[in-house]
């Protein structure tokens, strides 16, 4: 038993939005493989807060279970948040059903989430030793899921300004090319955490000190150590950081250099087109990599993963890479 899902970006890849059916209802979730909650907005969210997303009606849900008394509370590492109460439905991705799955009511979105009226809420894929629920921790979807997958693994392929997939359960060889370059991961933290190896700017030789990283499809961006950061724009002229922007900025008219990210024995190219991410309406542009602030380790979010086949291997406790 498998499942396949499509994964739509929003506006400029900001993030990816996945159909999931909750109770027989469906709404558009953020999969986020650095956390480990799935929350929506519902009937439990103020109406101020609700606007025009999509919510979650647990009334309506003949297999809705209050579980009385649990709580959650989570903040993400870009400031924002959300909170409140604990119940089990069947919940369905692309096919793929498991049931009595934890599913956490919003009564307390931050301001990000309530702008983002395309976002319904989350759908943690990290490992189950991050969710948030009290008094009882609960497991994810996919660590629910494991034991009926023909293999225990979730693939991504995201791509840029179009849509990708998640799939569950199997690799599907037609979406990358070559083989699969695996490497293994610490998950005591909760993530699918593992070592990179050394950096290359552009055609330059690879060098610099191994690193952690992560692989965060909640991420936008390529989070980097502030020596990488400096080091890579030292190589585009106009490059500057710029406060009012939030990070680097570059003339548009720059050929921006690939990094490539040595990985083991995969060198994981990030090509210059997607490190030129956006444009700030003035004629700069907003630089794909940016500062990983200083916490250690470098998060590879959706920047990174456009440009590589992903496969997160829960029973073996590894990631693997191709490039597609
Ligand atoms: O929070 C982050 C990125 C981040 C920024 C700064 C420091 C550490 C990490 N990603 N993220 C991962 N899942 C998310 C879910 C919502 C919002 C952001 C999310």
């Amino acid at each position: 038993v498998g499942g396949d899902v499509t994964a739509t970006p929003e506006s400029d890849d900001n993030e990816y939005l996945c159909p999931v059916t909750i109770g027989g209802q469906t709404l558009n979730l953020d999969f986020d493989s650095g956390s480990s909650d799935l929350w929506v907005f519902s009937t439990s969210t103020p109406s101020s807060e609700q606007q025009s997303h999509t919510i979650y009606n647990p009334a309506k849900s003949s297999t809705f279970k209050e579980l009385n008394g649990f709580t959650w509370q989570i903040s993400y590492g870009d400031g924002s948040g959300a909170s409140g109460t604990v119940g089990t439905d069947t919940v369905t991705v692309g096919g793929l059903t498991v049931k009595n799955q934890a599913v956490e009511l919003a009564t307390a979105v931050s301001s990000e989430f309530v702008t983002d009226s395309a976002n319904n809420g989350l759908l943690g894929l990290a490992w189950s030793n991050l969710n948030t629920v009290e008094p009882t921790q609960q497991q994810t979807f996919f660590a629910n899921a494991g034991p009926q997958l023909q293999q225990n693994v979730f693939t991504a392929d995201l791509r840029h300004d179009q849509p990708g997939s998640y799939d569950f359960g199997f690799i599907d060889t037609s979406k990358f090319q070559g083989n699969l370059n695996y490497v293994p991961v610490d998950n005591s933290q909760g993530f699918w955490q593992f070592t990179v190896d050394g950096y290359a700017v552009g055609d330059g030789a690879t060098g610099g000190n191994s690193f952690s990283a992560i692989a965060d499809t909640g991420t936008t961006l390529l989070l980097l150590d502030d020596n990488i950061v400096s080091d890579y724009y030292s190589q585009i002229s106009s490059a500057q950081n710029s406060n009012s922007a939030g990070g680097f900025v570059f003339d548009c008219t720059e050929d921006v250099p690939d990094l490539t990210l040595q990985i083991g024995d995969y060198a994981a190219v990030v090509p210059g087109s997607l490190l030129n991410f956006s444009q700030n309406g003035d004629g700069t542009c907003f630089g794909g990599i940016q500062s990983d602030g200083g916490q250690g380790f470098a998060i590879l979010g959706d920047v990174f993963l456009k440009a590589q086949f992903t496969v997160f291997d829960q029973g073996n406790v590894q990631l693997g890479f191709a490039p597609k």
